[in-house]
């Protein structure tokens, strides 16, 4: 496990259903959130130096990870940063797409973290979007360790992940995880094979997380839980 001082300050937020899932067993997205919830993940993404979602996520929604509100990127600007917190895809095979929407929507810095077994043309093509670093990190698959100290290397303290399942369980796994902002919805969305919190291989009893629970927050027919990891 890396110290904290050596990496940033890395917290998830996601949005569950009350059954725990992220999304339906197609991987279709689904509107956890409403309104209210949305408005404070813009907030959440404004304060942030950067934004990290997996490929898969990527694959699935194709988000553009921008901060929503036009006063929010005017008072980054105002601040002297980017308008949007840079955007970081964790893709160990440098399979996301060159059209993605965060090439094409919102200003400001992207960087792919892929391992040295990506094929060496799609790491040019990715290198030459605008605005975009491709950074190694690990061999066959990204290496989420020296992934998390390069990032601080770039001037990153305040990371904040949304997803999806694999890489939340790989980041908390891995012991990179300091905090937990789970919105709960009003909805169960149910199946075996839909992605929940965190997926990947899971935890054997004895090496199970455990969490302190910092906050809870009712919001519209919604519960925010904030969490911090015992580590
Ligand atoms: N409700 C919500 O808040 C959110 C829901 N989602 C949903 O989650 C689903 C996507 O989740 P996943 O398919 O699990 O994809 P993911 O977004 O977690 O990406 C997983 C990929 O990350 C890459 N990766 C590289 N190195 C890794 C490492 N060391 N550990 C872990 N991952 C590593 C791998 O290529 C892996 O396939 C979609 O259905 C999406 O809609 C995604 C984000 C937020
Ligand atoms: N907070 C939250 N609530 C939900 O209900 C969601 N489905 C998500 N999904 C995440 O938001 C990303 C989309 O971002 P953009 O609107 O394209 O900027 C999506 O990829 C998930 O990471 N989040």
């Amino acid at each position: 496990m890396i110290p904290q001082s050596d990496r940033p300050y890395i917290f998830i937020n996601s949005a569950v259903s009350a059954d725990g899932k992220l999304s339906t067993f197609e991987r279709k997205q689904v509107k956890i959130s409403g309104k209210a919830d949305f408005d404070r993940v813009d907030e959440l993404r404004a304060e942030t130096d950067a934004i990290m979602v997996g490929i898969g996520t990527v694959l699935a929604d194709d988000p553009s990870l921008t901060v929503k509100s036009e006063e929010r990127r005017q008072a980054r600007a105002a601040a002297g940063r980017d308008e949007n917190p840079i955007r970081i895809i964790v893709d160990s095979k440098a399979r996301t797409p060159t059209d993605a929407d965060i090439f094409k929507k919102g200003k400001g810095r992207k960087i792919i973290v892929v391992s040295e077994s990506a094929p060496k043309d799609k790491i040019d093509a990715l290198s030459k979007m605008p605005e975009t670093k491709v950074i190694v990190a690990g061999s066959d698959r990204v290496n989420l360790e020296e992934m998390a100290a390069q990032l601080k290397n770039e001037g990153i303290n305040r990371l904040m992940v949304e997803g999806g399942a694999t890489l939340n369980y790989g980041l908390i796994s891995a012991g990179l995880v300091d905090e937990l902002k789970i919105f709960v919805g009003n909805l169960i969305i149910g199946g075996k094979t839909a992605p929940t919190f965190a997926d990947g291989e899971g935890f054997s009893e004895d090496l199970i997380k455990k969490l302190v629970l910092e906050d809870v927050e009712r919001i519209e027919d919604g519960v925010l839980l904030t969490w911090k990891v015992k580590y």
